[in-house]
């Protein structure tokens, strides 16, 4: 199975975010895309999921072309490559069981989505996704009193509900302080290669995309400027996909990695030592 962008185009005015991208990523390969803020990152992984359209090109997964879709078969497409991102947009004031099993919502009718009735099948299969994250006893807390790292393996955990074929993460560790961001980074590696699902994410630092991606694309103004792995991103590769400084110093690495701040760790401290299983009602 094959997914492939044609060169894919985007313009929001006379301004090109993305310039005909064309790109192959064979099933189960865990991708990062790094570049400058406004190098066309989140467009490009947007227009993926089609919560934007291209202006030209094409998007195929598996012979069909999706950027075609419409109607259910959208929506079906939608379900198969769930979107991370950085701001986790999970309901606050709900349970985290509720949430992951909104993860559901394309599967099920409207009727029984409006009413929130969950069978127990969509249960079990909430629990687990928790367990496969390791957060299976926050289950039953509200999901705005989480950590952000315990948040975002929600938004993982919601993200398995879908069965995805592959998982889209716009900066899915932004927000995160080092260890959470590592937290979140094993967490799709682990789907990625346990489960063979395709991984996508966009990474605003570049040490992170050397550890945790087989395969990194360098964007700038739009276009892809690297295509490699990580040790063929040398020095020079950097330049191209960073840019230089005005006195032409090139960028120092250490600019574009995650900074130390155990001041802020917070991960894993809210353990309720709580039952799930059996408070579930299962
Ligand atoms: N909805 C929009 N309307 C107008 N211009 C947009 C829109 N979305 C993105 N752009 C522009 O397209 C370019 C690419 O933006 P995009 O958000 O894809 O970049 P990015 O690499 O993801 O950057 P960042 O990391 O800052 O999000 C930018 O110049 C941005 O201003």
């Amino acid at each position: 199975m094959m997914f492939e962008l044609k060169d894919v185009t985007r313009r929001f005015g006379n301004k090109l975010a993305v310039d005909t991208v064309t790109l192959a990523i064979p099933q189960g390969q865990m991708v990062g895309v790094i570049g400058r803020s406004g190098a066309g990152k989140s467009t490009l992984l947007r227009m993926i999921n089609r919560l934007q359209e291209p202006s030209s090109g094409s998007i195929h997964f598996a012979g069909v072309e999706v950027s075609g879709l419409r109607g259910r078969a959208l929506r079906n497409w939608q379900r198969d490559c769930a979107m991370i991102f950085q701001q986790f947009n999970l309901v606050p004031r709900l349970d985290v069981l509720t949430n992951v099993m909104l993860g559901r919502l394309n599967h099920r009718s409207t009727f029984l989505s409006l009413l929130n009735i969950f069978t127990r099948e969509e249960r079990v299969h909430a629990i687990a996704a928790l367990e496969r994250l390791g957060i299976e006893q926050t289950a039953l807390q509200a999901a705005g009193t989480l950590s952000g790292g315990q948040q975002q393996r929600v938004a993982i955990a919601r993200a398995l509900m879908q069965n995805p074929k592959m998982v889209l993460a716009d900066e899915p560790i932004a927000s995160l302080d080092p260890l959470n961001a590592k937290i979140v980074m094993d967490a799709l590696r682990d789907i990625n290669e346990r489960e063979g699902i395709t991984v996508i994410t966009n990474l605003h630092t570049l040490d992170t995309a050397r550890n945790y991606c087989e395969r990194i694309v360098g964007m700038a103004g739009g276009r892809v400027v690297f295509d490699g792995t990580p040790s063929d991103l040398t020095g020079e590769a950097v330049k191209a996909i960073y840019g230089t400084d005005k006195d032409g110093a090139g960028i120092d690495e250490a600019m574009t990695s995650t900074s130390i701040n155990p001041a802020s760790e917070r991960a894993d401290n809210q353990t309720a030592g709580i039952q799930p299983l059996a408070l579930a009602g299962l």
